[in-house]
């Protein structure tokens, strides 16, 4: 019988091959491609000729008003030219190597071109001519699509899922909210987030995606909560005091105010026969390595073993380098698990971890993989908790161990928006660096004063310090940025090479590559790197005190936080520069921001309040659960009325025996989670 859970492998047109390159943007079953939804929409009404932004990608329509032209020069390439009548202005648009598309263009006809705007020339590069009377050039769907499955291919799939399955697309949400709310039906909904016939609708649809994708979400902290209690009483870690306060005399400084308070706060959890279920949070640098020491020695103390998971290898090695340097005085024994440790050594630990002999390990993913047993887990702290979800956590639990589990991030969330955001979890906050921190100076500049910022940067390298270069993220297909990377990678080696080496790290190398360049990096043996936004988590240099950030006006707020916290990590002045020209003058704002405040807080709360209901499609902050349609910032208000009508639900004994709700019942209780939030 056919079902959404069907693989994508039965549409017509899905070979092995594609089944493959689908599956790599996420998509295995049906029901994944219906809900494969676009990121935005190409809205060519809105924009006004003075309003599009240079070497933007925009659709014009226009009326052609000259005959087009083909030349042709060099080997076998041409280049299409022609004048068309815009609302108020004439545009030249030109196309290149594509000369066939001389027959679609006809004087006094209406045309619709997608292409790049030239401000200056007030010019067109055409990439595609679309028909006008096409309802999908008002509202193109722009998906997040890879080199092997193109937009178009995408939205022909997706249209033949519709025809082939469309019709089992149900209902789930109870009548009483979609009455409250006034939402649109489920299916219909699905349907006019991909084929959308006015803005209006698209709008509609959007919304009630928006509450259905935070209700689950809300749903499931809920449950989790619920199982919580259900699973009865966690285990009482009795740890060593006095081994513990010993532990913090052989620290080489002395601990912040808050960070005595959380620490208290998280081994208060420990002792008690609750299970721990909390948040950590501190801004860039605020020391939360030394609190995750901290309670992981107290667990060992307790007699169990404790477990940090991080996101990358090159934060694991550091980690672990970390964790050994403050452990030094004391008999713990700290191993390192991750994908690329050799199969002899990981047999030597996965021995270790089942006899109890490793007291502690730190490691990626590769920490919970079937084979790996522990003697005694007691504790497991995570790094960056969008990483490490409840789907870990189950596994662990099906592994017969119940841990307490302790998130860190980095991300300074205001504190409304964690307790909405992490539903039922306890938060306790680092709200204080170590003294005698210099605050990192940040100036914004303009592209053209760049020149400048490179001279004055190698007066930095003269010092014998170190610089980072971050290049952004300028379309959805990583390829480009790489390609970005590099150029920026060759033109700086050329400006610098041979006195200072400069090296470059992007998320398409292999793992072993990029440790070797980060290690480079860490002993100095390559002065500048130039990076992607991997570097983003917990790289620690304190060497490296500048740090540039290309086009800054691309990354959000609370991301350019963190790439600055780089920087400003010894005992040296830091400077950060941002390399921007915002189109918008909020894009504006946000720089000058940047440069008045380091406190993250102050930072995460303003992006709140700049980021209207309008930038609903604004970049995602790090840190928070990641969500497909929904934008926790921007549609904070409906995760909250999500949160509430989820406890609502939840306090209610037994819902599930309550027939209103059948459809949620077969979703939250039997069903998968559609999106795993924290991976
Ligand atoms: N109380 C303290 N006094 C002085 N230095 C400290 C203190 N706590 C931590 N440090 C130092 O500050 C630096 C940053 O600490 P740590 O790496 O733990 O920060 P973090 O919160 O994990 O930061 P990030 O999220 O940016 O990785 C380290 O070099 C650490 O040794």
């Amino acid at each position: 019988m056919k079902g959404l859970s069907d693989s994508v492998s039965c549409l017509a047109g899905v070979g092995p091959k594609r089944q493959e390159n689908l599956q790599k943007l996420g998509i295995e079953t049906v029901e994944d491609l219906l809900t494969y939804f676009p990121f935005r929409y190409d809205d060519i009404q809105a924009k006004r000729i003075e309003e599009i932004g240079d070497q933007e990608k925009v659709v014009l329509k226009g009326v052609v008003i000259a005959e087009p032209v083909v030349s042709y020069y060099g080997h076998r390439k041409s280049r299409l030219s022609f004048r068309m009548m815009e609302e108020h202005a004439v545009v030249s648009v030109t196309f290149f190597n594509q000369p066939f598309l001389k027959s679609k263009i006809n004087v006094n006809e209406e045309v619709a071109i997608y292409g790049k705007w030239d401000a200056k020339r007030k010019s067109l590069t055409g990439m595609k001519v679309l028909g006008t009377k096409d309802q999908d050039i008002d509202f193109s769907p722009i998906y997040h699509v890879s080199k092997e499955v193109r937009q178009q291919a995408l939205v022909e799939l997706i249209k033949v899922a519709f025809t082939e399955y469309g019709d089992l697309l149900t209902e789930w949400l109870p009548e009483e909210l979609i009455e409250r709310y006034q939402l649109m039906p489920r299916p219909e909904a699905i349907k006019a987030m991909h084929f959308p016939k006015t803005s209006e609708e698209s709008h509609l649809a959007r919304r009630r995606l928006i509450y259905e994708e935070f209700f689950e979400f809300q749903m499931r902290m809920q449950q989790l909560r619920h199982q919580e209690r259900e699973m009865g009483q966690g285990r009482q870690l009795l740890y060593d005091v006095e081994r513990l306060k010993g532990f913090i005399t052989t620290l080489p400084f002395e601990l912040t105010e808050a960070q005595k308070r959380v620490t208290n706060e998280i081994c208060r959890d420990m002792r008690s026969h609750k299970h721990m279920l909390r948040l950590l949070q501190g801004d860039v640098g605020s020391g939360k390595t030394v609190v995750a020491a901290l309670v992981l020695y107290a667990a060992v103390t307790a007699g169990v073993q404790g477990a940090l998971m991080v996101p990358t290898e090159i934060l694991a090695e550091q980690h672990l380098a970390s964790l050994n340097g403050l452990f030094d005085p004391l008999e713990v024994n700290v191993a390192l698990l991750t994908g690329s440790t050799k199969a002899k050594e990981r047999r030597h630990i996965l021995a270790g971890l089942a006899d109890g002999t490793i007291d502690i390990v730190v490691g990626t993913h590769a920490l919970i993989q079937k084979d790996v047993e522990f003697s005694q887990l007691g504790l497991v702290i995570t790094d960056e908790q969008h990483r490490f979800g409840v789907n870990q956590r189950k596994i662990l639990r099906e592994k017969g161990m119940d841990p307490d589990v302790l998130f860190m991030t980095a991300t300074p969330i205001p504190r409304t928006l964690a307790i909405t955001a992490y539903g039922e979890m306890d938060v306790s906050v680092i709200d204080e660096l170590p003294a005698g921190r210099i605050p990192i100076e940040t100036r914004w500049i303009k592209p053209p004063q760049l020149e400048t910022v490179l001279a004055w940067m190698r007066t930095e390298l003269e010092m014998g310090h170190q610089a980072y270069v971050i290049c952004p993220l300028i379309d959805e297909s990583e390829t480009l940025d790489v390609k970005n990377a590099m150029d920026i990678y060759e033109k700086l080696h050329h400006y610098y090479g041979p006195t200072y080496e400069v090296g470059l790290l992007h998320g398409k190398m292999k793992p072993s590559e990029k440790d070797h360049i980060m290690t480079e990096f860490k002993e100095n043996k390559c002065q500048v790197l130039v990076s992607t936004t991997v570097i983003e988590v917990g790289v620690n240099v304190p060497n490296a005190t500048a740090m540039i950030i290309m086009d800054a006006d691309r990354f959000g707020l609370a991301q350019l936080h963190q790439l600055r916290g780089r920087v400003g990590r010894g005992s040296q002045a830091s400077h950060c520069i941002l390399v921007a020209n915002p189109k918008s003058e909020m894009g504006s704002q946000r720089m000058k921001i940047m440069t008045e405040t380091n406190d993250g807080f102050v930072l995460s709360q303003k992006d709140l309040e700049m980021r209207g209901p309008g930038e609903v499609f604004g970049a995602r902050q790090s840190g928070l659960p990641q969500f497909m349609v929904g934008d926790l910032v921007a549609d904070f208000v409906v995760m909250e009325a999500a949160r509430q009508d989820a406890a609502l639900i939840w306090s209610e004994e037994d819902w599930w025996k309550n027939k209103l709700y059948n459809g949620m019942k077969e979703k939250i209780l039997t069903g998968e989670a559609a999106n795993p939030w924290f991976d």
